[in-house]
């Protein structure tokens, strides 16, 4: 059996994009292709602005899950999850969702894609959730995703060219705007990078948004409110 290496699962806002504001567990898997993780190998990595701690499983709700254990954690971290779990058991899922607004968990990272399968995904989608996977769009998604949003990386190779968002991470030195502007996505956000110059990286997002219209500003909201 498939074990999933997870390194925190959390119930939050979506802070980020299209999406932004909607409650959502987060499930952050362990690991990532274009960064191990440690900082000793930071300045080597092919990522090497990643704000977000992905290596072990020491965080909230942290370790190894197979499908089924992983997928009854987070809508039990849904407000009344647990008791959808005995209605979907019971076939009323309907009437409890109805009242809850659908469940949903963003996948993320490290990158999710390492992990992230269908029985996966069907584990999920059996329990009533909506499910969303946060990419560097370097490896093929699995069928079933009902959201994907790429944020592609300079110096990879692009294996994931359609979806829902395309969330590109401003200013980047080989990632350019103008790289992604004719790929297949429904809405194109910027993001500017935070680190030293995320004050200076914002204005500069600001101002590539109002002279290319094509795109939209996505801040960070979780961290303005100082959330997860
Ligand atoms: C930590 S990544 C995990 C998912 C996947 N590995 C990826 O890169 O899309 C989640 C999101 O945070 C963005 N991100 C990472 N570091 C950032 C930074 N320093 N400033 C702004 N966004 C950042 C990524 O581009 C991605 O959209
Ligand atoms: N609130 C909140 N929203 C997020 N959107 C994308 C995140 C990520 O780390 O993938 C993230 C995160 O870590 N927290
Ligand atoms: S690809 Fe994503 S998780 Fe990996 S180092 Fe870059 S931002 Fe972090
Ligand atoms: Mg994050």
């Amino acid at each position: 059996m498939t074990t999933y290496k997870i390194k925190e699962i959390f119930y939050t806002l979506q802070g980020e994009g299209a999406q932004s504001g909607r409650p959502a567990v987060f499930c952050r898997f362990s690991g990532c292709n274009l960064w191990s993780g440690r900082e000793e190998d930071r300045s080597k990595a092919i990522c090497q602005f990643c704000d977000t701690d992905f290596w072990g499983m020491d965080g909230e709700n942290g370790g190894k899950y197979n499908a089924e254990e992983l997928a009854d954690k987070v809508i039990g971290l849904w407000p009344g999850g647990s008791e959808k779990r005995i209605a979907n058991s019971e076939k009323q899922v309907g009437e409890i969702s109805d009242l809850r607004g659908k469940p949903y968990v963003v996948c993320t990272g490290g990158e999710p894609l390492l992990q992230l399968d269908e029985p996966l995904i069907e584990a999920f989608h059996r329990r009533g959730l909506e499910v969303a996977v946060e990419t560097n769009g370097t490896i093929a998604a699995p069928a079933g995703l009902d959201w994907i949003c790429m944020s592609p990386k300079a110096n990879t190779e692009l294996l994931i060219q359609s979806g829902h968002e395309l969330k590109l991470v401003y200013p980047q030195a080989g990632a350019e705007p103008e790289r992604y502007e004719h790929l297949d996505f429904e809405h194109f956000y910027l993001q500017p990078m935070d680190g030293v110059d995320a004050q200076h990286n914002t204005r500069l997002t600001l101002a590539y948004c109002l002279s290319h219209p094509q795109w939209s500003l996505s801040l960070q909201t979780h961290k303005i409110l100082g959330i997860a």
